[in-house]
């Protein structure tokens, strides 16, 4: 969840506050993929900012940070399966073309689906820049997603320019979801998919096995709503699941500008520094648990 050279939009809707589900930090994984040509899915959920490095080329093609399928000579679009690391209800999208700018898909569709484990049977991933998925595994996997449920209908996308890269859409339907197809029309390049919601937790079946129960974790339905500063980092980078890997996955506030040039102790033997920073995490329930 590192944001450290991600600069805020002052025109983000509310939403991007909200955690991401499908960033493989939180455990999102590319399942199918139809075409990984010029770049290859997992770089959609990657948790930093889209990078460009100017001049570097891969024995495919221009080297770009996101998934980028070849311009297409066969009937169909291209489409990738997104297992979710933390399922939930979805209330945004940014589907941020940053750097795809001639080669930016000019629409894309995303539908949604609530699976069971093993409820479909999806081949092996393979993520090789150059390759393309079978056209047996296509069709298999086409006929078992096709009709998942349209979150976002066919929307065009804009480029990635600075001003235009970020393509937000706000999604108004409160179903718990754990696997997402993002369509691409008919094919290009996107650099990273951003699916805002928080997780939906089953309260009632808590086993006494799992008490205590981390109530503020993201995983469990917890969300950061309110803090002082995140210069460095999102407040809500405390609650993702697992460890930090390092100082940018945590929230970081930007040192204040208020404090003292020279740093002085006060009577009470405590250093008089002015304020302090604080941050407010929503709980992902209001239930009591107790081992008694
Ligand atoms: N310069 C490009 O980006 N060309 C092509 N893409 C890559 N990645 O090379 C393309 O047009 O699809």
């Amino acid at each position: 969840m590192a944001q450290r050279s991600e600069k805020r939009l002052s025109d983000a809707p509310a939403f991007v506050d909200l955690n991401d589900l499908s960033c493989n930090r939180v455990g999102g994984k590319i399942l199918f993929a139809t075409d990984d040509w010029f770049a290859e899915a997992e770089n959609l959920l990657k948790p930093g900012p889209p990078e460009w490095h100017e001049g570097v080329f891969t024995s495919y093609g221009k080297w770009m940070d996101g998934w980028e399928t070849r311009r297409k000579r066969i009937p169909g679009h291209d489409w990738c399966i997104i297992k979710l690391g933390i399922a939930g209800v979805i209330k945004g999208l940014d589907i941020d073309t940053s750097y795809f700018t001639g080669n930016y898909p000019p629409k894309a569709s995303v539908q949604a689906a609530c699976l069971e484990k093993d409820h479909i049977v999806f081949p092996e991933r393979k993520s090789l820049m150059g390759s393309e998925a079978p056209a047996d595994w296509i069709k298999k996997m086409a006929a078992a997603t096709e009709l998942w449920t349209d979150i976002l209908p066919m929307t065009e996308l804009r480029p990635g320019y600075p001003s235009t890269a970020h393509n937000f859409f706000c999604i108004n339907n409160s179903q718990r979801w754990t696997h997402l197809r993002l369509n691409i029309y008919p094919d290009g390049g996107v650099a990273r998919l951003r699916v805002y919601g928080l997780a939906v937790k089953d309260w009632t079946q808590i086993t006494y096995k799992e008490i205590p129960v981390d109530l503020a974790a993201m995983e469990n339905g917890g969300s950061a709503v309110g803090w002082s500063n995140m210069h460095y980092g999102h407040p809500r980078n405390l609650i993702a699941p697992g460890s930090a890997a390092n100082m940018g996955d945590g929230w970081e506030t930007a040192r204040r500008l208020d404090r003292p040039s020279v740093l002085e102790l006060g009577e009470d033997e405590c250093l008089k520094v002015p304020g302090f920073e604080w941050s407010v995490i929503r709980l992902g329930t209001s239930r009591n648990y107790k081992k008694d």
